[in-house]
């Protein structure tokens, strides 16, 4: 049996994030705060994210620190030099057929006392949706904490998918249901905290007419799994989504609300950990050059996020929606935001808002929300999207894509006060007459004024001292330290020798 020196006794915390940005995003937060609380970090990317990270951010970007270091495994999907998004559905499906392999040989090398010199892993950090990472949390006996990248409210409606298919709601018959007004059904039962919810509103993933959609599987797959984690950390906090979170089955591990997780990393005054970013695309500080230049409150902010995809035509819709509203507007065009083509826009239209638009391919998100200049976020909803809008004090105007965006828009504008919806079928009315109530309408105030609101919430809820979330982020730590003893960490050491190299 090897020995373990004081030096070894260090917790050591493998986070692996899905492979995708708003996936990779919250994960790296959390790893700075658990790095700040003394662990040391193994940070687990695909090696598709980790070369377009070593392109967006340079050559010595995934070098890491002594006790933050980068890893990879293959996502599964065959080898491409594309800079975009994959395929989601394909990713869910590759990363949960080929992970484990890979994962466990990683786990392997790294508690391999004769050439590895970091302490044994004492803990998997893995996003809910990468749950083959179980089985190999289970082989060395060491916790597994699951990570909820999207909403606390679209948690709790995914464990009520298996009702939807039992009651033969969903797979949908056929397609006509997408369309004849079956997706305005509320749900004939109550779900706290989500009462006079829609079918349309519940994640878009019960829009499917394939019984054997591989997706729906994977949905309860998720659900199923949460049983077998230690604990689950969701990315809200407990003034935000308290019914929510009490709603949820009483079988499941503990619960900690951390979040926003942006705004609790913020306090960490660590310079080192500046260095370690991971945005996919390269950001275009420009952006904040030109917000300095505006005045407070005027810029609307418009952003799809990392997955998002439209069509040319509704592409030119949100173009005249925006220049009709005469408002002064960011808008960050993804270069992948356009399905299958390139995003261009009439030139007519960049011609007439050349003195009031500015476009980029990417930005520093959290820098430009916080930015005085700005005063509304157009956006597709994606939960970090929606969160760190809220926590910067701006209301939104929501057009969801796909996911948990449905619901996050839902309970944004029926709960919160602090969104407006967007038609699905986007016309440049619609979005002029929303972007001017957003900017300077009576609705527009009323829900700045709740995005205030949320922002002082959030801060508290993240202040060192007593904030919900700051204690149950010590509370997760506690467990985290006890659930593991040296003892069996060093029989670890010892099962490397059993395990495929
Ligand atoms: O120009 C940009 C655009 C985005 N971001 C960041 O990228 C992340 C995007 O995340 P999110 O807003 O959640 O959107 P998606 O990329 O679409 O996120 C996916 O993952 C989320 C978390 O699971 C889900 O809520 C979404 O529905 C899902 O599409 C955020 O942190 C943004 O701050 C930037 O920094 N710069």
């Amino acid at each position: 049996m090897g020995s373990i020196s004081l030096l070894e006794k260090k917790p050591h915390a493998v986070c692996i994030p899905f492979p995708a940005q708003g996936h990779i995003n919250p994960m790296l937060e959390l790893a700075k705060l658990l790095h700040h609380k003394g662990f040391h970090i193994t940070f687990v990317n695909s090696e598709f994210n980790h070369k377009r990270l070593l392109k967006s951010r340079g050559p010595d970007s995934l070098n890491g620190l002594p006790d933050f270091q980068f890893q990879t495994i293959p996502d599964g999907l065959p080898p491409s030099d594309v800079d975009a998004t994959q395929d989601i559905a394909s990713l869910c499906e590759s990363t949960d057929k080929h992970g484990l392999g890979p994962f466990r040989e990683l786990l392997a090398r790294l508690n391999d006392t004769s050439s590895s010199n970091v302490p044994p892993v004492s803990c998997i950090i893995s996003d809910a949706a990468m749950s083959f990472t179980l089985a190999a949390a289970e082989e060395l006996g060491i916790p597994e904490i699951y990570l909820w990248t999207a909403s606390a409210c679209s948690y709790l409606a995914i464990f009520h998918f298996s009702q939807l298919i039992d009651k033969g709601i969903t797979p949908l018959k056929d397609a006509s249901y997408l369309t004849n007004g079956y997706l305005d059904t509320v749900l004939e039962w109550i779900i706290p905290g989500m009462e006079g919810i829609r079918l349309r509103d519940l994640p878009s993933f019960l829009r499917t007419t394939n019984p054997d959609d591989f997706i729906l599987k994977f949905i309860l797959q998720i659900t199923e799994s949460a049983q077998r984690a230690s604990a689950i950390i969701l990315n809200t906090f407990e003034e935000l989504d308290h019914d929510v979170i009490s709603s949820l089955p009483a079988y499941l591990p503990p619960i900690y609300p951390i979040g926003p997780l942006h705004v609790l990393e913020n306090q960490v005054d660590d310079k080192s950990l500046e260095v370690l970013g991971s945005n996919l695309w390269k950001e275009e500080p420009e952006c904040l050059e030109w917000l300095d230049s505006k005045e407070p409150n005027s810029v609307v902010y418009v952003n799809f996020g990392s997955i998002t995809v439209m069509t040319p035509e509704q592409l030119v819709e949100f173009a005249w929606g925006l220049a009709n509203s005469k408002q002064t507007f960011l808008w960050i065009i993804r270069p992948d935001l356009v399905k299958g083509d390139l995003a261009i826009l009439p030139d007519e239209f960049v011609e007439e808002t050349k003195h009031r638009g500015l476009f980029a391919s990417w930005c520093n998100q959290g820098t430009v929300l916080s930015h005085s200049s700005v005063g509304g976020f157009l956006t597709h909803s994606g939960w970090n999207s929606t969160i760190e809008s809220m926590s910067s004090g701006l209301p939104m105007i929501c057009w969801p894509f796909f996911a948990d965006q449905q619901t996050n828009c839902w309970i944004c504008c029926t709960k919160w006060g602090i969104g407006m919806e967007i038609d699905n079928n986007v016309k440049r009315d619609e979005v002029e007459s929303l972007v001017i109530e957003l900017m300077s309408g009576k609705k527009g105030k009323e829900m700045k004024k709740k995005a205030m609101e949320w922002k002082k919430l959030a801060e508290d809820a993240a202040s060192c001292s007593s904030g919900s979330s700051s204690v149950n982020f010590e509370n997760l730590i506690s467990q985290l330290q006890q659930s593991k003893t040296l003892d069996t960490l060093e029989s670890n050491h010892d099962k490397v020798n059993n395990w495929p190299h």
